[in-house]
């Protein structure tokens, strides 16, 4: 057994930790560490980055990219712009998405080592309090036990159990991100973020594709009108969308793959090249033993913790594998909490942090804080701001007037408690608004602010100053 102090022993001055899976937040968080002096040893099963950088934000922004260049060239007409036909060269995508991917990997890489931690590819799993085996790439197993641990092992995509989906070579976004020909007519399971965004990624190159999802409309967190002109905007571009859809049987039949679903009370059957399954992810707990050092599961299989991800003594979780808002933004966040806590005696809590997002379409969903349909349950008088995106000055002149921004503002104190941008670089535009909100700008002093213009973000002058709609609040 290789042991850095006994289970048993106090803490030491420098301590020794384990940090399980190079996410978001084990990667820089293990790096801090050792920084400061602690004997730090990360074991990491596949790749450093994890999903984000691998699997996940980076490859498939990157995409994206392609594929708005794609959309911008054959609907350059309407600019005055003539582009000759639009050629799509897949392997040339994949090949600079992997490119950039492998440069993000390797540059982390090199900081973990740079940074004095000792990197072991492995798979971990736990046999004691604060104890792991560790089988090493090759076979070998070893013992490891630290005055730390830290769970940062991820979440991969969740399989439903629909009769013959395992035999049909359905995709997950992992492997769509290394097709090197393009599907004539994608299927895809689930109509939530990550099936949204492929959905317009490969219709933009070129693919038929049509989005099968259970519930009876896209993105239930979000507004109704919102996700309606959302699915509007794809729809416009060919996507095709079958809502309130339960898949019964999934067949392999002559390079097509079939799927027979339940819609109301008809059976459909739909056949396409390929079938993306995207119906959420769960989390990296199954193989791990983590009651083996006394932390708890929920239901679904996350990691329990407190509000400092505290999830048994000595022992933390941090990002997708203890639940709640699965982004890279907030696992990094959870990596900077514990650091604070540790390292620097601060004690903030993941109650108090901000929650922002943003769904890479185009137009971009940005959110942070509430939206209408939240602020309805709140319980006191709020307004509601909505501009549509056709009376920004900006939007027009880009001829991008899809969607809407929205703010939600507390009637008492005047302040934003929400923000929802659904337009061109919605996610920057929300981003500018959230710093109004950290920096508690009022509503009147937005209406009044001084901002470039033609920016997007002057017309948040426009916004408040446009008719709001008041909610009375139901608790
Ligand atoms: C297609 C896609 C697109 C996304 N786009 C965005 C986006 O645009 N913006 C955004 O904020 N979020 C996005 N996300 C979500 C984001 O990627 C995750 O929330 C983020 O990566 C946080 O992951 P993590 O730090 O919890 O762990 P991960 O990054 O998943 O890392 C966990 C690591 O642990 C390793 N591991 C697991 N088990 C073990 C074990 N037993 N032993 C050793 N190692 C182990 C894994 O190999 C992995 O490297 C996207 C996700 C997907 C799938
Ligand atoms: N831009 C971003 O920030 C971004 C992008 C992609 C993913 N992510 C993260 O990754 C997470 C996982 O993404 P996701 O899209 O897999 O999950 P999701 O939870 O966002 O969406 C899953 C969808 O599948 C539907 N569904 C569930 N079971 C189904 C079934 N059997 N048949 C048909 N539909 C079914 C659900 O109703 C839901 O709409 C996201 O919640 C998000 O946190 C973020």
């Amino acid at each position: 057994m290789t042991s850095a102090t006994p289970d048993n022993a106090r803490p030491q001055p420098s301590p020794s930790a384990l940090v399980i899976g190079a996410g978001q937040a084990g990667g820089p968080l293990a790096g801090a560490l050792a920084q400061a002096g602690w004997s730090v040893t990360l074991i990491e099963r596949e790749h450093v980055g994890g999903t984000c950088v691998n699997e996940g934000c980076t490859p498939t922004k990157a995409m994206i990219a392609s594929a708005q260049a794609a959309h911008t060239a054959r609907h350059s007409g309407a600019l005055g712009v003539h582009a000759a036909e639009v050629g799509i060269d897949l392997g040339q995508i994949v090949d600079r998405v992997q490119g950039i991917v492998r440069d993000f990997r390797e540059g982390s890489e090199a900081g973990l080592l740079n940074s004095g931690v000792t990197l072991l590819a492995g798979e971990a799993r736990f046999t004691g309090l604060r104890q792991v085996e560790v089988t090493l790439t090759g076979g070998k197993q070893q013992t490891f036990s630290a005055d730390y641990v830290f769970i940062n092992a991820g979440a991969r995509p969740r399989w439903p159990e629909v009769p013959g989906l395992s035999d049909v070579g359905a995709l997950t976004s992992r492997e769509m991100l290394h097709l090197r020909e393009l599907p004539t007519h994608l299927l895809i399971l689930g109509g939530g973020y990550i099936s949204l965004e492929f959905a317009q990624l490969f219709a933009r190159l070129g693919s038929r594709v049509t989005v099968i999802e259970s519930g009876p409309r896209l993105l239930p967190r979000e507004d109704e009108d919102v996700a309606a002109a959302l699915q509007a905007v794809l729809e416009s571009e060919g996507v095709a969308f079958v809502l309130g859809a339960s898949a019964q049987e999934a067949r392999r039949e002559e390079h097509q793959t079939t799927l027979k679903v339940q819609v109301g009370g008809d059976t459909v059957t739909l056949s396409g090249s390929h079938l993306l399954v995207a119906v959420g992810r769960r989390p990296n707990t199954d193989g791990l033993n983590v009651e083996a050092t006394g932390a708890q599961l929920d239901r679904h299989g996350n990691i329990q913790v407190d509000d400092q991800l505290l999830a048994a003594e000595r022992v933390y979780a941090l990002g997708d594998i203890k639940g709640g808002p699965a982004f890279t933004h907030i696992s990094y966040d959870d990596y900077r909490i514990v650091r604070g806590a540790l390292l620097e005696g601060q004690q903030r809590r993941t109650s108090q942090r901000w929650v922002p997002y943003t769904l890479f379409t185009d137009p971009q969903l940005g959110q942070v804080g509430l939206n209408r349909q939240q602020a309805l349950t709140l319980g006191r008088p709020t307004r509601v701001y909505t501009l549509p995106m056709s009376s920004v000055a900006r939007a027009i002149e880009m001829g991008a007037t899809a969607g809407m921004m929205r703010a939600v503002v507390d009637d008492h104190t005047d302040q934003l408690l929400g923000v929802t941008v659904l337009g061109p670089e919605g996610g920057e535009v929300m981003g500018a608004l959230q710093l109004a909100m950290m920096g508690r700008l009022s509503a009147a002093e937005l209406r009044n602010a001084t901002l470039a213009h033609p920016t997007l973000c002057e017309s948040v002058n426009n916004l408040f100053m446009s008719e709001p709609e008041r909610l009375a609040g139901q608790g």
